[in-house]
């Protein structure tokens, strides 16, 4: 079952760094994200109960992020990530973070972690 749910280019404003500058102001984190889930009972009831409901899981990380204070971007993306399988039960996820600002010369930089079976 290869079915996948996504949320694109979610923000979220958090106290995120390493450096002791970084603690006293918010920075832009932005998520893309991939969870396997079987829409089969969703499709047959046409029931958003049966979902992997992607507005619920946008606010869970969101309400996570935005009121816990990280240094590492890594550290972010493990404990969404255990914050996901711990509540849903998702076979496989896929979580990209970017720290948009973090180097002046580049797009973006980031991690990707990796959950479950495929
Ligand atoms: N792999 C990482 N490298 C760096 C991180 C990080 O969280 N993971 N963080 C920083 C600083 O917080 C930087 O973003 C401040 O500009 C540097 N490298």
């Amino acid at each position: 079952m290869r079915d996948k749910v996504f949320i694109h280019e979610l923000t979220a404003f958090a106290s995120i760094g390493a450096y002791e500058w970084e603690h006293t102001i918010k920075q832009r984190l932005v998520f893309n994200i991939e969870m396997v889930w079987d829409f089969t009972q969703a499709v047959e009831s046409e029931d958003v109960s049966f979902c992997l409901n992607y507005a619920e899981v946008s606010q869970k990380i969101l309400d996570f992020v935005e009121n816990t204070p990280f240094k590492l971007v890594e550290t972010v993306a493990y404990k969404v990530a255990d914050l996901l399988q711990n509540t849903y039960k998702i076979q496989w996820l896929r979580i990209e973070l970017h720290k948009p600002k973090a180097v002046a010369q580049a797009a973006s930089v980031g991690v990707i972690v990796e959950r479950g079976n495929a």
